[in-house]
C-alpha cells in the first residue's frame, strides 16, 4: 500500500503541469438537441495551484471537472493528467491514477448512510486494500484531525442521515483530503456552508496546498471563496474566456 499518509514533508516545488487540456470539446446528445457543453477549452494547472472556475448554471463547470477527473471523456482535443494522455490509458490505469492522485468533492456529497462520518472519511483509503495497523492508526488520526479542522469533532461517530447539509458537505470535503491527493476537484464545495464554515474550508485548503503541494480546481458561484485562489477563470457557454482576478500570488501562467 502506498504510504500516502507518511509523506508529510515539505510541499513539492511547483513545476510541470498536473493538468493540461488542449482544444477540448464535449458534446451531449446529437442532432438538433445536441449540447456543446465544452467548446475549445485550453487549460493548464500546476502543482499547488488553487484555481476557481466560475460561471452560471449550465456553463459547463461540472463537465469540465468530470473530464479532468476522467469520469467523462472529451469528444475532441486532448486531456493530459500527470503527463499521461488520458485517451490512451486503459480503464484500469485511469482508475488507478484517479485513486492515487485525486480527491473529489461532488455536489451530491455521496456519503454512505450506513457508515459513520469518520468511516466515510476513511473510505478512500479502505478501498485501496488492507491497511497495516500503524497505517490504520495514522489514517484514523488524520480523519479525526480533518473533521476537527472542519468543526465536526463531535460528529465523527454520527451517521449521515443525522447530519445536516452543511455537516455532510464538510464530511465530503474531509474525505476528499484524507489521502493527501495531488489534485482535488471540488464541485461547488461550499454551496451549503455559512461564511464561518467557508473560512474553515478555505483555511484547510490553503494549509493542504502549502503543506503537501495539493492543487485545487474548485467550481463556484460564491465570490467569498475567491480571495484565496491563485487564479479565477470564467466559464460561459462552455468557453473559458476571462481571468477575473489574481490574488497576487500566482505562481503559474494560464493559456486560454
Ligand atoms: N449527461 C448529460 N446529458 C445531456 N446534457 C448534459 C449532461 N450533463 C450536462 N449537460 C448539459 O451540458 C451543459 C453544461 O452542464 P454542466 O452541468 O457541466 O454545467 P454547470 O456549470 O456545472 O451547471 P450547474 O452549476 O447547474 O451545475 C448544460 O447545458 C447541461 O444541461
Amino acid at each position: 500500500m502506498n504510504d500516502i499518509l507518511e509523506h508529510a514533508g515539505p510541499a513539492p516545488k511547483p513545476h510541470g503541469d498536473l493538468v493540461r487540456l488542449t482544444g477540448v470539446h464535449k458534446y451531449y446528445g446529437g442532432g438538433l438537441s445536441a449540447v456543446h457543453a465544452l467548446d475549445g477549452i485550453n487549460l493548464q494547472v500546476g502543482m499547488a495551484e488553487m484555481v476557481a472556475i466560475c460561471g452560471p448554471a449550465g456553463s459547463g463547470k461540472t463537465t469540465l471537472l468530470n473530464l479532468i477527473g476522467m469520469l467523462e471523456y472529451a469528444n475532441e482535443g486532448s486531456v493530459v493528467i500527470a503527463n499521461l494522455l488520458i485517451a490512451r490509458l486503459p480503464d484500469q490505469a485511469r482508475a488507478d491514477l484517479r485513486n492515487e492522485m485525486m480527491g473529489f468533492v461532488f455536489q451530491a456529497f455521496t456519503l454512505i448512510p450506513v457508515l459513520t462520518a469518520r468511516e466515510n472519511v476513511l473510505l478512500p483509503l479502505m478501498l485501496r486494500g488492507r491497511l497495516e495497523h500503524k497505517e490504520l492508526q495514522a489514517a484514523h488520526a488524520r480523519a479525526d484531525e480533518l473533521l476537527g479542522q472542519l468543526g465536526l469533532a463531535t460528529h465523527a461517530n454520527t451517521y449521515p442521515p443525522r447530519l445536516d447539509a452543511s455537516q455532510s458537505q464538510r464530511v465530503a470535503i474531509a474525505r476528499a483530503l484524507l489521502a493527501k491527493p495531488r489534485l482535488v476537484l471540488a464541485d461547488e464545495p461550499t454551496s451549503r456552508l455559512d461564511s464561518a464554515c467557508i473560512r474553515l474550508v478555505m483555511d484547510l485548503f490553503t494549509q493542504q496546498q502549502h503543506e503537501y503541494g495539493t492543487a485545487f480546481i474548485v467550481s463556484t458561484r460564491d465570490q467569498r471563496q475567491l480571495s484565496r485562489v491563485t487564479r479565477t477563470l470564467q466559464l460561459h457557454d462552455g468557453r473559458l474566456h476571462a481571468v477575473l482576478a489574481d490574488a497576487g500570488r500566482e505562481p503559474f501562467r494560464v493559456k486560454l
